[in-house]
């Protein structure tokens, strides 16, 4: 089965448009899990634009599904994650003035780094999963830095959907089917959308996780969250 986790952080960003507390992130995350979410996930970023470090903690025991921290793993982030215990936390590369995530590890080059950390969370109880590019490679050496999952970054697959899906799938399920291979779990996200989110369900339903941000709170503009969640949900043969 795979798991739908929603990604929150778009709802923060509303919030901080303003100031103030509305629309407020904890309630919208209650009402994901009601709506049928798997799971909540939350991307901190260095400069707290999106979700906040108060925020996550302040999420943490309301939390009835999963909870999955995305982030660049530095000593705050490393602190926060150790701190607050979700059932998982992903890491990601991410510079400190990126818009948004548009890159996986080399889990090859950095794997002494991801090691250590991986080994860290894991101690501490957490499931770990390490971001990567769809590179049969990439996903191998994260297997070796003692990851429990990797997350494939998605972009390349949704950017290149339209034009011809069967190629934008093909190293998605290359990396996919190592995954399987070395007993890697798998998560996957970034840009997936209504569009694009039943064919790569199809081609890799083994997939465990996927997280979604962006496109669910643009398609609830239209839908209304309990709606657009449930449709995200039978793209993923809920
Ligand atoms: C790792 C990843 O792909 C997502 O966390 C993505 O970065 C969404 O985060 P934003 O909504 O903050 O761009
Ligand atoms: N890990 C990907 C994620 O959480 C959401 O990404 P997006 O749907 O906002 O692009």
């Amino acid at each position: 089965m795979t798991k739908l986790s929603v990604n929150i952080n778009k709802v923060a960003t509303l919030r901080n448009a303003r100031g103030g507390n509305h629309p407020d992130v904890l309630r919208v995350a209650a009402d994901c899990e009601m709506f049928g979410a798997d799971g909540i996930t939350v991307h901190p970023r260095p400069d707290e634009r999106h979700i906040r470090y108060a925020d996550v903690r302040a999420i943490r025991p309301q939390i009835t599904t999963e909870l999955n921290i995305e982030g660049n793993p530095i000593d705050r982030y490393i602190d926060l994650v150790l701190e607050v215990k979700p059932t998982q936390v992903t890491l990601v590369p991410d510079a400190e003035d990126q818009i948004t995530s548009n890159h996986g590890w080399d889990t090859k080059a950095n794997r002494a780094f991801l090691t250590d950390v991986v080994g860290r969370f894991r101690e501490a109880g957490i499931r770990t999963s390490i971001f990567v590019d769809p590179s049969v490679e990439m996903v191998g050496y994260a297997k070796e830095c003692g990851a429990d999952r990797v997350e494939l970054y998605t972009e390349p697959y949704a950017a290149g959907y339209e034009r011809d899906r069967e190629a934008a799938i093909a190293p998605f399920v290359a990396a996919a089917e190592e995954a399987r291979r070395i007993g890697l779990g798998l998560n996957a996200g970034h840009d997936l959308s209504l569009q694009n989110l039943h064919f790569f369900h199809e081609r890799i339903p083994w997939v465990d996780e996927v997280s979604i941000g962006h496109a669910i709170i643009c398609d609830a503009l239209y839908l209304g969250l309990h709606e657009t969640i449930a449709m995200y949900r039978r793209a993923i043969g809920r």
